[in-house]
């Protein structure tokens, strides 16, 4: 089973909710994990079960980015604001770096995210499976 990450800062908080629910029928057999405001937003407004982290700046970007570390995350979506600054700013940027290390799909952005969910729909990720069959050993 595929997993999803959802992230979402305040001012985007009413866009993943709205991009949730219009694709609640993707996700709903998926695994889903999120910060934790993001996912009880998500959870308040659809019937969609989410395993929530901590909130972004008390460490959730962290634990989300651990499970990127271990090739547990197949796509990660977090629509982040882009004009006001995060004091957890490092914890973002270093999830960030990790889906690029572990060639993750991330989105940033609504029109990126929309992209992505069509394509998983469509089953295009099914490459992600051969890299969990294939997977190498975590050391480097
Ligand atoms: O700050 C965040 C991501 O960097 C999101 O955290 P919350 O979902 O707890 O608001």
């Amino acid at each position: 089973m595929l997993n999803i990450a959802f992230i979402a800062h305040d001012r985007k908080k009413e866009d993943i909710v709205n991009f949730a629910i219009a694709y609640e029928h993707v996700f709903k057999d998926k695994r889903l994990y999120s910060t934790g405001t993001t996912g009880q937003q998500i959870m308040d407004n659809t019937s969609l079960k989410i395993h929530r982290f901590l909130s972004g700046p008390l460490g959730g970007d962290q634990q989300i980015g651990a499970l990127i570390a271990q090739n547990e995350m197949d796509l990660v979506i977090f629509l982040r604001d882009p004009l006001m600054a995060q004091p957890h700013e490092p914890d973002i940027t270093a999830l960030l770096r990790l889906c690029d290390v572990h060639g993750i799909p991330v989105a940033t952005n609504m029109a990126t995210a929309e992209i992505l969910v069509r394509a998983l729909d469509r089953g295009d990720f099914g490459w992600r499976e051969l890299v969990e069959m294939h997977k190498p050993g975590l050391t480097k």
